[in-house]
């Protein structure tokens, strides 16, 4: 009896430890499966686009290693690419496709229809402080963007001219003082500062004084978050590992900015109506007239700041990087604006900006030779469709991005592309060409509401500069390099004369030195 009982026990307990080996192959046989599809999954896209141009990837993370290769040189990379593989080509980031754009045909199909709205993940990393024009989506965008147009007017320019005047004579103390005195200055910092309190008194009516102080706590926030954000893109994939090292920071620098901006709209809630109308208008009247949250208020207020900082201020430089090598330029520049800058002024006046032909012209050859914003941010197709211009298939979900920066570089768009010649953009040259040759503020529906903005500073702060000063480069030229990271600025890789200079810093944008121009001196 008890023989038996221990038989039948053994045996139960052998068939459930069958059942359990059995399950545990199931299991493992399902993982392999899960496995193998997993596989499949990640390497079908790299199998399916195989004969669509492009660098080849290298499996399995694409063509990661040879993009972060030469850190601010992405751009150099993806025109090597665009000359060997043709202007419109694919990129892989792990399994994930981008197509780079860069046939002006294609541009036009991605930016002129609706079919490719900007990708969730750009809309995610730019949208910290609430969203603003640049991240709005597909569906919000159109009517804030109609609503903010609107009273984007000619009193606008008028009030941006009279803050950019004020701005211009604190810059203008400030180079009378380094004049003659064969300092080596950054210019690329004081133009950057002169740009940062002119958009803070467009956006406030308040300067951030970035340009004699070190004192207001807004030009620090205002560059840390730009550089957050931008490190939120570019380490999107590692956002859980990274997130405690820069959210601190990026929280600082909200909470800095949220704070302003909640002083200053109090005090401006608190405003009589004299006060208000004794006031030069800003964009904080044009979003508080708006039937807008006082979050979306701020949200839109520090997108203008971000959007029209750097990027105006590293065209600038570069402009001026251009001038300061070609001694034609400049003295055509500035009979030009002895012709417009007349008697006792110093600044040229608001009617006359737009009579500066010859300005304009170097203005937009600066723009094309190095556009500061080198490509738009990355759209995702709604719909499978095919490119027209190069025949590239799109998949629903695909990465796109339109390079200005290569559209302008390739020779077989721009003759000489890396010759700078201002003389591209006369009337007449401009009504010849496709609109899509030149796309430094993007087009569409989703281009640049402030080129008006940037165009108007540029051109008064250009001609006010060469009324007065000369300014030559205190390096070889080939020592200031491009340097991108999400915009384009100047980058100085040498000390003056090989040897390090403790007044300067390791990382200038550009080292030059200021002349009184000869007739003023
Ligand atoms: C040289 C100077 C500038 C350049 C090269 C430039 C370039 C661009 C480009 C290429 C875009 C499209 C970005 C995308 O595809 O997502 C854009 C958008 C935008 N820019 Fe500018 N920009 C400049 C100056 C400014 C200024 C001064 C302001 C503000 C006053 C400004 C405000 C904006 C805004 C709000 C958007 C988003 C527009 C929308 O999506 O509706 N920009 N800019």
């Amino acid at each position: 009896m008890m023989m038996s009982c221990l038989a039948v026990s053994l045996l139960q307990l052998s068939n459930l430890s069958q059942d359990w080996s059995r399950v545990f192959k199931l299991f493992i046989l399902a993982a392999l499966f899960w496995t193998v599809f997993k596989f499949l999954k990640y390497v079908y896209p790299y199998w399916r686009f195989r004969n669509i141009p492009g660098p080849p990837p290298k499996w399995p993370v694409g063509n990661i290693f040879e993009l972060l290769r030469k850190p601010g040189q992405e751009h150099r990379i993806l025109l090597q690419y665009a000359k060997q593989y043709g202007p419109t080509f694919q990129l892989w980031y792990l399994n994930r496709r981008t197509i780079i754009v860069a046939n002006p045909e294609d541009a036009k199909f991605v930016l002129a229809t609706r079919n490719y709205p900007k990708s969730p993940i750009f809309c995610r990393c730019f949208s910290p402080l609430g969203h603003g024009l640049l991240t709005l989506s597909q569906e919000e965008h159109p009517v804030q963007r109609k609503a903010i147009s609107q009273r984007f007017n000619e009193e606008f320019l008028q009030s941006l001219h009279h803050h950019l005047t004020a701005e211009l004579e604190v810059f203008m103390a400030q180079m009378d003082a380094l004049c003659d005195t064969e300092r080596v200055v950054d210019l690329d910092a004081l133009i950057s500062a002169l740009t940062l309190d002119v958009i803070a008194r467009t956006a406030f009516g308040v300067s951030f004084t970035a340009q004699t102080s070190q004192h207001h706590p807004m030009p620090h926030a205002v560059l840390t978050l730009l550089d957050e954000l931008v490190n939120n893109m570019i380490f999107y994939p590692y956002r859980f590992w990274l997130s405690h090292i820069t959210q601190k920071r990026l929280n600082e620098a909200i909470n800095v900015i949220r704070k302003f901006c909640n002083m200053v709209i109090d005090l401006r809630l608190q405003e009589s109506r004299e006060e208000k109308s004794n006031r030069v208008r800003d964009l904080l009247d044009i979003f508080l007239e708006s039937d807008e949250t006082r979050d979306n208020v701020i949200a839109h207020v520090a997108t203008f700041m971000l959007a029209g900082h750097d990027t105006t201020s590293h065209t600038l430089s570069f402009c001026m990087y251009e001038i300061a090598q070609n001694r034609d330029i400049e003295r055509k520049l500035q009979e030009e604006s002895d012709r417009f800058i007349v008697a006792q002024d110093r600044i040229v006046p608001f009617d006359q900006v737009g009579h500066l032909d010859y300005t304009r012209m170097v203005w937009n050859e600066a723009l094309r030779t190095h556009p500061a914003a080198a490509n738009t941010s990355v759209r995702c197709a709604d719909r499978d469709d095919v490119l027209p211009g190069s025949g590239i298939p799109i998949t629903k979900g695909t990465g796109l991005m339109v390079s200005s920066y290569l559209i302008h570089h390739l020779p077989q768009y721009w003759e000489n592309p890396d010759h700078f010649i201002p003389e591209r953009h006369t009337k007449e040259a401009v009504r010849q060409r496709s609109p899509y040759y030149f796309l430094p503020f993007s087009r569409g529906s989703r281009n640049c509401i402030g080129q008006f903005v940037a165009n108007h500073e540029a051109l008064t702060i250009l001609s006010t500069i060469y009324k007065r000063y000369e300014i030559r480069l205190a390096v070889g030229a080939q020592e200031v390099e491009e340097y991108f990271r999400v915009t384009m600025k100047p980058h100085c890789r040498f000390y003056v004369q090989g040897k390090k200079d403790p007044s300067l810093d390791a990382h200038l944008g550009l080292p030059v030195k200021i002349y009184s121009r000869k007739c003023y001196s």
